[in-house]
């Protein structure tokens, strides 16, 4: 048996498609989204990041406002940029690219921000409003998961889920979304504490390696058929290596490629977030 193929490149062009119209009617009605970004140092792998956000942005219409600070920078200035943009009525929503450099200290900078113009999900008010079960932004990463696995006719209702890594982005997040009675998974978070990692995979309908250790997850621990989300980014010689074992692709019944995967989709529900921002300001 060959996984079929969660197609995360091809999702996401479906999503920002149907983005487009959206920022098409929200503009009919005078209102053009912006997102921002906030660049601080000279890390060619975030410059490169935040490129893609924005030629992502241009493919849907949404406009591009980005701010790069020296890696010389300091706590005040990133403080400064931030409250720019929580005042600027031209931006809708933005992100500060993590990691910050050395030296900064990124939680009190993501506190500032205005949690309505969160566009990853993560600020704690988001983070509180998702426990809450409050609307407001979700984490980009469980979203895209969640609208892979949907597209694909994934059933998520009644599942076992197992989610491997306790990262704030994707494992500490994603069981709140999966727990929602719209969801409705059941879900073991798994972790470098967990004694017997193999048991509990072994039982999963549905595995989210988020672990970012390579080839975490071997054919023998894989349910045949079971659907398998590879979120890990490790590299070796310049090319991505994932949590996934390419031998899991024989046993399981669905597999994320990587790269391929949730990272296109992430990238799909940034906007996502965004244009949703601007409907709920507009009264849409
Ligand atoms: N505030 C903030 N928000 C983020 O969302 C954020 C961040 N900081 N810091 C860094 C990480 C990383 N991240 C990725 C998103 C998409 C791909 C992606 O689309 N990857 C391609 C492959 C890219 C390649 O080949 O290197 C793929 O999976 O197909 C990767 C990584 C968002 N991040």
């Amino acid at each position: 048996m060959t996984a079929q193929i969660l197609d995360g490149k091809a999702t996401a062009a479906a999503i920002k498609s149907e983005l487009a119209a959206r920022v098409a009617a929200l503009k009919a009605k005078g209102v053009t989204p912006g997102l921002g970004t906030v660049l601080v140092g000279d890390d060619p792998g975030s410059r490169w990041y935040v490129n893609g956000k924005h030629k992502d942005c241009a493919e849907v219409g949404i406009a591009s406002i980005q701010r790069e600070l020296p890696a010389t920078a300091t706590q005040e200035d990133v403080e400064n940029v931030v409250r720019e943009l929580n005042a600027d009525p031209s931006c809708t929503g933005y992100i500060v690219q993590l990691p910050l450099p050395k030296g900064l200290d990124q939680n009190p900078v993501l506190e500032l921000m205005d949690p309505d113009k969160d566009a990853d999900g993560l600020h704690p008010t988001s983070l509180g409003r998702l426990a809450l079960g409050i609307e407001g932004p979700l984490p980009c990463t469980p979203l895209g998961i969640v609208e892979l696995l949907r597209r694909h006719d994934v059933e998520i209702d009644g599942a076992e889920v197992v989610v491997v890594g306790r990262g704030i982005t994707v494992g500490r997040s994603i069981g709140l979304l999966l727990t929602r009675r719209s969801e409705n998974a059941t879900v073991t978070l798994c972790h470098t504490g967990t004694r017997d990692l193999g048991a509990h995979l072994r039982k999963a309908d549905i595995i989210v390696a988020a672990a970012g250790v390579p080839h975490l997850v071997k054919p023998e621990d894989v349910k045949a058929g079971a659907a398998v989300l590879d979120v890990g980014v490790s590299r070796s010689e310049g090319k991505i290596v994932g949590d996934v074992h390419p031998g899991v692709a024989e046993v399981a019944g669905w597999i994320s490629p990587n790269p391929g995967g949730v990272g296109p989709m992430t990238r799909a529900m940034l906007l996502n977030n965004i244009v949703e921002a601007a409907e709920r300001r507009a009264g849409v």
